[in-house]
């Protein structure tokens, strides 16, 4: 299988935590474009969705799904999304799409954060995909030497506005040793929205497609 048709299996495999008259909270990436295509034949079943993303929201109400702000929700069953990469923690990097802040949010509404990747995205060590953070952007230079200073390095990721209105920078070069301690750390920076450690609240269930098909861990 290539990692296209991985995605796709992982993507429909989710669809089993989703139960009649959930609302659900959707993540944003390409494994989750597979996974609201796969809720086409039940999309009438579904009370709803709280998305993390505008292009989630509209492959959503493209299929009929009622989207609801998340300030009308108490709390949602289940929240699916992708990730970049994953440790045997369940500690995970995300933003890669640029939709960490979002998607942070939404998840810790959540009961269960079911994670949908391919074999590709699982590591010893996070840190060699680069680490996404979003950045109110008159703070960008000083978020950035801050971040040198804790070891890494930061690019700017040019031409990318978020759906907050803010920029990412991508860190390079951090061996992520412990993804809870820098979750913290990058969140105290002054400027910082969000980073792309979900390592505090990582995932519940990872369902990882490999050749055999998909497991769930
Ligand atoms: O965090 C994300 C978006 O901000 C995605 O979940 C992550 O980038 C994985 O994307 P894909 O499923 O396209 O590989």
């Amino acid at each position: 299988m290539d990692q296209n048709q991985k995605k796709k299996a992982v993507g429909e495999a989710a669809v089993k935590f989703v139960k009649p008259g959930d609302i659900i909270g959707v993540g944003t990436g390409s494994t989750v474009n597979y996974f609201i295509d796969a809720l086409a034949p039940i999309a009438h079943e579904i009370k709803g969705a709280v998305s993390s993303s505008e292009a989630s929201t509209e492959k959503l109400k493209a299929l009929g799904i009622e989207v609801y702000s998340l300030n009308d929700v108490d709390s949602l069953d289940v929240y699916v999304d992708g990730a970049d990469e994953i440790n045997a923690d369940k500690a995970m990097i995300k933003g890669g799409g640029a939709a960490l802040t979002r998607e942070k949010i939404v998840s810790a509404v959540a009961k269960k954060f079911v994670c949908i990747i391919d074999d590709s995205k699982m590591v010893d060590t996070l840190g060699e995909f680069p680490l996404p953070v979003e950045v109110i952007p008159m703070a960008r230079s000083y978020v950035a030497r801050e971040i040198v200073s804790l070891g890494g390095d930061p690019v700017y990721r040019q031409g990318v506005v978020t759906d907050n209105g803010n920029v990412i920078l991508d860190v390079h070069n951090l061996r992520i040793d412990a993804p809870m301690h820098l979750e913290t750390q990058l969140n105290q920076i002054v400027g910082v929205v969000t980073n792309g450690l979900f390592a505090h609240r990582g995932a519940d269930i990872v369902l990882v497609a490999d050749n055999n098909g998909v497991k769930e861990i």
